[in-house]
């Protein structure tokens, strides 16, 4: 059985349904990408696992339970993590007081938590003390991560992760991810950088107009025809 297993789903933020019929899972320790053209859906499929949606048909287990309509926090709760695109960190605050504020709802001893996103993040032991909006773009995005990893997830949803990051820095975010998972996190991701994001997952789904349109191991849907002359540019 899957982690995660969301099947035929439907909605949208208002009356409209957005999402079509949408079905993805993902299982213990995998990485899963969704990519698809702008405006396919991606992010709204990420969000309706999250809660964040009206879903009007289909269901959504978790980890063995049904979790179709259930709240954000309780679906955090339940081990699951979203990391949003923008607006992911707090600025104001040092990148501890952001890990601070990402374990604030576990109690007893967090110093094993801290431990883990700092071996995940070396590069942000040394700025711990740094405000999170000076940090650079990538950084900030380890910051966000690491908020989320806090929480210890079973299952991480990461909304474009690489958004307007240098290469260098995608490379760094993929393998970050990589770790996380070898960790024993679950990912599932959406992706602009649709090559890059295949070639590095185990698994893919290609959305568009709010529906499925194919998937495969990345490599499977990198070496489709289809697939690269719709969706990654020939
Ligand atoms: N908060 C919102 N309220 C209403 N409509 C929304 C909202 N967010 C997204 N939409 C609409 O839902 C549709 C799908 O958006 P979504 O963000 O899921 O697409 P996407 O595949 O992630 O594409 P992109 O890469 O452009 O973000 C779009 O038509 C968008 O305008």
């Amino acid at each position: 059985m899957p982690l995660l297993d969301m099947r035929d789903v439907r909605g949208g933020y208002g009356d409209a349904d957005i999402l079509q019929g949408v079905s993805i899972t993902v299982a213990e320790k995998e990485i899963v990408v969704i990519v698809g053209p702008n405006g396919a859906g991606k992010s709204t499929a990420m969000k309706a696992v999250f809660g964040l949606l009206n879903v009007r048909g289909g269901q959504i287990v978790f980890d063995g339970e049904e979790i179709t309509g259930w709240a954000p926090n309780r679906i955090v709760q339940r081990g699951v993590c979203y990391v949003p695109q923008v607006d992911n960190v707090f600025r104001e605050m040092t990148v501890h007081e952001n890990f601070e504020m990402g374990g604030f709802l576990r109690s007893g001893d967090l110093s094993a938590a801290y431990d883990r996103v700092y071996q995940l993040f070396p590069d942000l032991k040394a700025k711990r003390r740094n405000l999170a909006g000076d940090l650079s773009g990538g950084q900030r995005q380890m910051v966000a991560m690491g908020r989320a990893l806090m929480l210890d997830p079973k299952l991480l949803l990461l909304d474009e992760p690489t958004a307007g990051l240098s290469p260098k820095y995608m490379e760094q975010i993929f393998q970050i991810t990589r770790d996380v998972r070898d960790a024993g996190v679950s990912i599932l991701l959406v992706e602009q950088h649709a090559k890059q994001a295949l070639a590095f997952c185990d698994r893919g789904y290609v959305l568009a107009t709010g529906a499925n349109r194919h998937e495969g191991t990345g490599q499977a849907l990198l070496a489709d025809r289809e697939v690269a002359e719709m969706f990654l540019g020939g």
